[in-house]
């Protein structure tokens, strides 16, 4: 049997895709557009609290296309948290003009191929990139993804080293992206539908088609990779919510 890689894991995670009704939207009386949009910040605000407390991080974008037109990343440190978020934002005024599209629950995770740290607990390095504040890009993009498990073509039945020695050069790709783009990959195995979620968070959209198409030569992405429904969004900042949602 081939051995299971050890996986440290983090926050939580929920993305949540809504659309938005615009035609309720659009025909809703102003007090009540204004008294919406009033509730969205005030959770906004309250999920920067959270942040600055150190007990999970959010982040709101807009979504391009018809997958959705807003987003919602959160990471919370447990399931529960993660479900009062959803559950308490659901029951705001917002959220009665919003339809969810689409969800994914994962939990960020980290994976020892590259190396083992002594003591995971006490390294800061490893505690941040597990309980990461998300970061403040201009554009987020998300998909899904499997390692194939099909013929000779079976993740899961590759030797440790086999997979340490593609992931090595995985990683080396990654790196060439450092400072252009940052990627937080969350496990899903037993929580959602596919294995891994992949969030990238660029000032440069362009820079998530290069870093994946240069990944999809690479020999962990080429023979295994699978992967879902891309959704790439504007981040939604408080200045730039009013605009948006104008009518
Ligand atoms: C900014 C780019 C970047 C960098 C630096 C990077 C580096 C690394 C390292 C060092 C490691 C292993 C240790 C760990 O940290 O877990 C990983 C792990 C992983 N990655 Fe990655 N990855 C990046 C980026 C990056 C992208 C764009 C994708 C999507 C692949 C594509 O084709 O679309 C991806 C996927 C993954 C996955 C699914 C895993 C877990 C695999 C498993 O079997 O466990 N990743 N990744």
């Amino acid at each position: 049997m081939s051995e299971a890689v050890n996986t440290l894991e983090g926050w939580f995670a929920l993305h949540d895709f809504r659309s938005i009704d615009w035609t309720a939207w659009t025909s809703a009386p102003e007090t009540e557009r204004r008294q919406a949009l009033e509730e969205l910040k005030a959770f906004m605000n309250k999920w920067s609290d959270v942040e600055a407390g150190k007990q999970g991080s959010s982040a709101v974008f807009t979504v391009v296309g018809h997958k959705a037109d807003i987003g919602f990343m959160h990471l919370r440190p447990t399931l529960e948290e993660l479900e009062a978020v959803e559950a308490e934002f659901n029951k705001t005024l917002f959220a009665m003009y919003t339809m969810q599209n689409y969800s994914y629950v994962s939990v960020v995770e980290l994976s020892n191929y590259a190396s083992q740290a002594e003591n995971p607990e006490e390294d800061p390095a490893i505690q941040a990139r597990l309980k990461p504040a998300l970061p403040k890009t201009k554009h987020v993009c998300f998909y899904p993804m499997n390692k194939k498990r099909e013929g000779n073509d079976n993740w899961y039945m590759l030797s440790m080293e086999e997979r340490r020695g593609m992931m090595y050069s995985h990683g080396m790709i990654g790196r060439s992206y450092s400072g252009r783009v940052t990627q937080i990959i969350t496990g899903s195995v037993g929580l959602d539908d596919w294995e891994w979620g992949v969030t990238l968070f660029a000032d440069d959209p362009i820079v998530f088609k290069k870093l994946v198409y240069e990944m999809r030569f690479d020999e962990v992405s080429a023979r295994f990779g699978e992967f879902g429904t891309f959704i790439v969004g504007n981040r939604m900042t408080e200045e730039r919510l009013d605009e948006y949602f104008a009518v």
